[in-house]
């Protein structure tokens, strides 16, 4: 912690690209601190706060050493350090425990393997396009813990946060969320909000493995792709985030999701939106760069959707940018 008592001193270009770049030089050890904390379990062995030398005998290291890295986590804000003993900070403890109520822990282990890659050498050759094993439960386990975790961690609250942000809200009855990826969303609007009538849509072997997390609760799943599934009919509420990149003809899965809604429904879209001829925002245009080097390029400009919107017949299409804890978006909601 930085001594309060003396005076500080600003000076020139603290926020200019020089001090950006010298802060890139630190940026992939900080992911390797955080990735080294999440392979050896060390944030689920802090409760009680714990030593060095506690952890370094349990864990078989050298105390100084993981002294060095317990320290370095301390000044990432993630743990916290008094006399000696390490804690996890209250704010890091749901989101980096295992066992945490908003753990990010599988979001954190498999993300970043489909993020990070060597630049340079997928420019020189991006090798095979990779070819996930789909047939494998591993692949649709893998997918779904991380999508929960993320869940968990911001997406079910943000949704659920512009979900009742519209007129529509406090009347609906009956809402579909189309490619959920988990129960959480489905869960959390069942627990709070009895009057919904849920559904959600996602492929068979998502669907199950959502189906078999709700718990009793009585949620509707359907299991099918979005290309040819019935999705029903009469929703008051259709939301799908980051999903219609899998959608064959755009305008066409718009207008059989119109045609799904009951008379003054709303549908609603939460997608990135490529601008600046596919230069921003630097959150999406990065953070998918890898992906996109191995011929995987899914992201929307902006306007797409809304006008896919328009050709599958919506009438009043209202956009809005939103700022989340994973990035801008663009939310498009379509009536009529
Ligand atoms: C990137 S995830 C987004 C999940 C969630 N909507 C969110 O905002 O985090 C995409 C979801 O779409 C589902 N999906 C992919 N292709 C689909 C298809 N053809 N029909 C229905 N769902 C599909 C995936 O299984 C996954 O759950």
């Amino acid at each position: 912690m930085r001594n309060r008592t003396l005076p500080v001193v600003e000076t020139p270009g603290r926020d200019g690209l020089a001090g950006r770049l010298f802060d890139l030089i630190q940026a992939p050890l900080r992911w390797q601190l955080l990735a080294a904390g999440l392979d050896l379990g060390l944030f689920d062995r802090l409760d009680p706060p714990a030593t060095a030398a506690d952890l370094a005998g349990s864990l078989g290291l050298d105390a100084t050493r993981l002294g060095r890295v317990l320290d370095a986590l301390a000044a990432m804000s993630l743990l916290d350090k008094t006399r000696g003993r390490y804690g996890l900070t209250a704010e890091a403890a749901p989101l980096l425990r295992a066992d945490g109520t908003r753990s990010m822990r599988d979001l954190l282990l498999t993300l970043p393997r489909l993020r990070h890659g060597d630049v340079a050498g997928l420019l020189k050759d991006p090798g095979p396009a990779p070819a996930p094993d789909m047939a494998a439960p591993a692949f649709w386990d893998g997918s779904a813990n991380s999508l929960r975790a993320f869940h968990r961690a911001m997406g079910a609250e943000t949704a659920r946060h512009l979900l009742s942000l519209l007129p529509e809200w406090p009347a609906a009855r009956r809402l579909l969320d189309l490619g959920a990826g988990s129960e959480v969303l489905a869960c959390r609007l069942a627990d709070r909000h009895p009057q919904l009538d849920i559904t959600v849509f996602d492929l068979p072997p998502m669907a199950d493995r959502i189906r078999a997390r709700l718990n009793g609760r009585p949620v509707t799943v359907i299991a099918g792709d979005m290309n040819e599934t019935d999705f029903g009919t009469g929703y008051d509420m259709i939301w799908t985030a980051m999903t219609l990149y899998y959608a064959r003809d755009l305008a066409g899965v718009l207008a059989r999701i119109r045609g799904a809604l009951a008379p003054g429904g709303v549908f609603v879209t939460l997608h990135e939106a490529l601008t600046g001829e596919r230069t921003a925002p630097e959150t999406h245009v990065t953070g998918r760069l890898v992906p996109a080097l191995r011929g995987q390029d899914r992201s929307f400009d902006d306007g797409t959707i809304a006008a896919a919107m328009t050709e599958a017949g919506f009438t009043r299409i209202d956009s809005r940018l939103v700022e989340t804890a994973f990035g801008p978006f663009r939310m498009d909601c379509g009536r009529g």
